[in-house]
């Protein structure tokens, strides 16, 4: 497998405040790692440290074997990221990628035609209409997808998306969610993926990582799922009889999600004729990560 970024003892302060302290890890080709961490740990300070937007005090980063990659354009190219986006409010979709594509010196030597094409492919990869329609009135989901496609001019090998889920509505998600598994599976692009939603997170990543205490810990993926079911005022019987299978918590009935204590649980609630009123799955593995660390 191909290494495509290595991060070696990182140290990154501001003033004298160390957020990233000898932090190492390294990313492979096509992986889709997600990173993790309470408010305010740095994952929005290591990845402007890798796309080279604030500086570092110590330590290594390279892409491709490469720690220079921050002072070659070809390189530069490589890395697509949605962070911090800004979008001109006043122009349309189009005429955002056209200024956006003009700053990077994207369309040097590309004919109109071929830039026009390049930018409706763009528009149509995040289903956005080519319309003159300014980005003012755009909903925030289509600004996201926008942003997208920004990061995605100049088809990167290197995806860097911070909290691309804030602020979508559920079918805004799904679409996101379907896209970013799209990407990697028809352009092989390797992502990496900040998010507080743990399970939007978890359906895509392939591992994580988790900053915790000015250090990145590396977190394989637990496929041990657990239900949480929630009883409406569950008799005591019930319970004594749940207890011998399952936790309980206050009225939550909590057990792993194997298929064969999944049909005894529903089996002796329905006998019971307790009430379910919610069923969750849960991921413990990330959920417990987090205990402990916020404030
Ligand atoms: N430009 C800056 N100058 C000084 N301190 C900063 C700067 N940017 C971030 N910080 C501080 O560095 C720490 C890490 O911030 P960062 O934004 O990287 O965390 P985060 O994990 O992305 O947080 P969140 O989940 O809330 O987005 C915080 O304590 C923050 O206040």
């Amino acid at each position: 497998m191909e290494l495509l970024l290595s991060v070696n003892q990182l140290v990154k302060k501001y003033d004298t405040k160390t957020v990233l302290d000898n932090v190492s890890f390294e990313i492979t080709k096509g992986e889709i790692v997600g990173l993790l961490g309470v408010n305010g740990s740095g994952k929005t300070t290591l990845m402007k440290v890798i796309l080279g937007l604030t500086s570092f005090e110590a330590g290594e980063i390279k892409h491709k074997g490469n720690s220079n990659y921050l002072k070659s354009f070809k390189s530069r190219r490589e890395f697509g990221y949605l962070l911090d986006c800004k979008l001109f409010e006043y122009l349309s979709g189009y005429d955002n990628l056209y200024t956006v594509g003009k700053y990077a010196n994207h369309w040097q030597g590309k004919t109109k035609t071929e830039i026009a094409e390049e930018i409706n492919g763009l528009l149509d990869l995040v289903d956005l209409p080519n319309s003159k329609k300014r980005v003012k009135g755009y909903s925030f989901g289509m600004k996201q997808r926008l942003g997208l496609a920004m990061a995605l001019m100049g088809t990167p090998d290197f995806l860097i998306l911070d909290e691309p889920f804030v602020g979508l509505d559920p079918v805004g998600i799904e679409h996101l969610l379907g896209f970013i598994s799209n990407l990697r599976k028809d352009l092989d692009i390797t992502i990496l993926i900040s998010s507080h939603q743990l399970n939007e997170v978890e359906q895509i990543s392939d591992r994580y990582l988790y900053i915790t205490n000015q250090k990145v810990k590396e977190v394989t993926k637990n496929s041990s799922k657990k239900y949480v079911i929630k009883l409406n005022n569950p008799d005591k019987l019930l319970l004594n009889q749940l207890q011998s299978i399952a936790d309980i918590e206050h009225n939550d009935v909590l057990f792993e999600a194997k298929n064969e204590l999944i049909n005894k649980v529903l089996k002796i609630i329905y006998q019971n004729q307790g009430e379910i009123t919610d069923i969750q799955v849960t991921n413990d593995n990330l959920v417990d990560l987090f205990r402990g660390d916020s404030k």
